[in-house]
């Protein structure tokens, strides 16, 4: 069920996102009796680099698969550029929004150039029909398309490695690679799940430094990781999600001031903690019924024979 009152594909009343190329709002997901998103509210701007943290469980990435159509909100609105994203991941991507995840997820058996062809399918306009007969528009816009792919793999530091096949790549250019194959697409957004996991200090170092190039030619940036150090000095904002709310957005030494921040981190309670009202209410629930238990209990035994008495009444002295 999802509560958005747009209809996907419209575009917002009046300006509505204020210029954003990103503007979530009330995004809820529930699974069952678990809510793993609550009524989180993001923007990324143009040109800017926005970094999701939060411990472990936070919701981080069912928050990435609600922006990118893999799952429908069950409440909530995304919009890009000001206009509702259809629930269908390959139309996101066509909108302007590309991604990587958590766990790579390459064409593991084609090259590093078929790989990044891959991502343009969502920008060439061939038909079967043109592609079948391999007429002349088709040919050049192949021609293109490769053109495209080897820019990206030169922008990444992969140009050496195009006739590679992905499974052979270590493991820090498997990672370049998803990256490439995102931008191919060309996104307006690129979306980061934990680009630099398993990564050495250098990789990590490189991947900032990519990061940083793809912001500087238009794209910006919304990146989960759990690298604090990777999150601070690399992002404009940095937006804080404990147990599926937000918790905290601002600058990055906004964030890292934040004492609640560092209590989410280390699990210590803290006031305002995400998730108490929630627990407060289960636990009033628990206790009145508990409470009602004991009325009932209490009913049942109003006038228990007391042993006591049944001998005084048992008296006949
Ligand atoms: N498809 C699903 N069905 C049921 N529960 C899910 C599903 N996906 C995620 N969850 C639950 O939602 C909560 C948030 O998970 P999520 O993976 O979004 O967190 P995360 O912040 O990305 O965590 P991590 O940093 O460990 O990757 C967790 O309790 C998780 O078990």
């Amino acid at each position: 069920m999802t509560t958005t009152t747009t209809t996907p594909g419209t575009p917002a009343p009046g300006t509505g996102s204020g210029g954003a190329v990103l503007d979530a709002s009330g995004v809820t997901m529930r699974f069952g009796g678990l809510t793993a998103v609550r009524d989180v509210n993001l923007d990324v701007h143009a040109g800017e680099i926005v970094g999701l943290i939060g411990p472990n469980g936070a919701g981080k990435t069912t928050f990435f698969n609600c922006l990118t159509g893999l799952y429908i909100p069950t409440e909530g609105t995304v919009r890009y550029r000001g206009t509702v994203l259809p629930h269908r991941s390959h139309l996101v991507t066509q909108a302007g929004i590309a991604r990587t995840f958590q766990n790579i997820r390459l064409f593991a058996n084609m090259t590093v150039l078929e790989n990044v062809l891959v991502g343009r399918h969502t920008r060439t306009h061939e038909g079967l029909f043109s592609a079948l007969v391999r007429g002349p528009r088709f040919r050049r816009a192949e021609r293109e398309s490769e053109e495209r792919a080897m820019d990206l793999l030169r922008f990444t530091g992969l140009e050496t490695k195009r006739e590679h096949l992905a499974r052979n790549l270590p493991y820090g250019e498997q990672r370049k690679l998803e990256i490439a194959r995102a931008l191919a697409s060309e996104p307006g957004l690129l979306l980061l799940d934990e680009p630099t996991a398993g990564m050495t200090a250098v990789e990590t170092t490189a991947t900032r430094e990519l990061v940083l190039a793809i912001r500087a030619q238009g794209t910006a940036v919304l990146v989960i990781e759990h690298d604090m150090r990777f999150i601070f000095n690399l992002c404009d904002r940095v937006a804080v999600l404990v147990r599926g709310e937000k918790l905290v957005e601002g600058t990055p030494e906004t964030v890292q001031r934040d004492e609640r921040v560092v209590a989410a981190y280390l699990g210590t309670p803290f006031e305002g903690e995400p998730g108490q009202a929630e627990a407060a209410e289960v636990q009033a629930a628990e206790e009145a019924e508990a409470a009602a238990h004991r009325d009932t209990a209490g009913g049942a035994d109003a006038h228990p024979p007391d042993p006591a008495d049944r001998r005084q009444e048992g008296r006949t002295d």
